[in-house]
C-alpha cells in the first residue's frame, strides 16, 4: 500500500469525520466527506463546490487521483460531479474539492460529514510529442466512431 501525505485542514477531520480510508480490503477508492458547517440543499440542476477538509500531496508524477461519483448517490439521487470526473495532480497541495451536481429532479440535502464522492489513485504516464509527417500504417488506421459496425 502506498503512503500519501495528507494535511488535515479542518479539525473535525479525524474526529467527527473519519479520515479517508479504503473501507474494505479490495476497495479501489476512498470516500470523501463533505466538510460543511450546516446541511447544504442542492436544488435540481444546481452545482456547488464542497471542501473535504483535507489536502493531499501525491508528490509522484507517476501517480494522480481521480474523483468519481458514489454509485448510490449518482444512480438513486442524481448526485454526481459537476466536472464529471475530478483530477488531482501530483503537485497539487490545496484542499481537495468536490463539485457536486444535482442532475436529478428532486432536491437533495448533503449533511456535514456525508460521503459525497470517492477518490481513486491511478498510474500516470507523461508524454512528450514527436511531430512526424506519416505514421507507420496500422490495422485500424483512421477508422473510428463505429467504423467496425455495431455487432
Ligand atoms: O474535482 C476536482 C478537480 C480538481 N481539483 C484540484 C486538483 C487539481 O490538481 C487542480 C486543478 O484541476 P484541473 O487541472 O482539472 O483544473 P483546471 O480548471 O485546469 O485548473 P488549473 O488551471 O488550476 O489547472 O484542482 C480538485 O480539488 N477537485
Ligand atoms: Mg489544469
Amino acid at each position: 500500500m502506498r503512503e500519501i501525505e495528507l494535511k488535515v485542514l479542518d479539525p473535525r477531520v479525524g474526529e467527527a469525520f473519519p479520515l479517508p480510508e479504503h473501507a474494505t480490503d479490495g476497495a479501489a477508492g476512498v470516500d470523501l466527506r463533505a466538510c460543511l458547517d450546516m446541511p447544504l440543499t442542492l436544488h435540481p440542476g444546481e452545482t456547488r463546490l464542497i471542501g473535504t477538509g483535507i489536502a493531499i500531496h501525491i508528490g509522484d508524477k507517476g501517480l494522480a487521483a481521480v474523483l468519481l461519483p458514489r454509485s448510490g448517490l449518482g444512480h438513486k439521487h442524481g448526485i454526481v460531479l459537476g466536472n464529471l470526473v475530478g483530477l488531482i495532480d501530483s503537485d497539487y497541495q490545496g484542499e481537495v474539492m468536490v463539485s457536486c451536481w444535482n442532475r436529478g429532479e428532486d432536491t437533495f440535502t448533503i449533511q456535514p460529514g456525508e460521503r459525497i464522492a470517492q477518490m481513486v489513485f491511478v498510474p500516470v504516464v507523461q508524454a512528450r510529442f514527436r511531430v512526424v509527417g506519416e505514421f507507420e500504417s496500422s490495422e485500424r488506421g483512421g477508422g473510428g466512431f463505429g467504423s467496425s459496425g455495431r455487432h
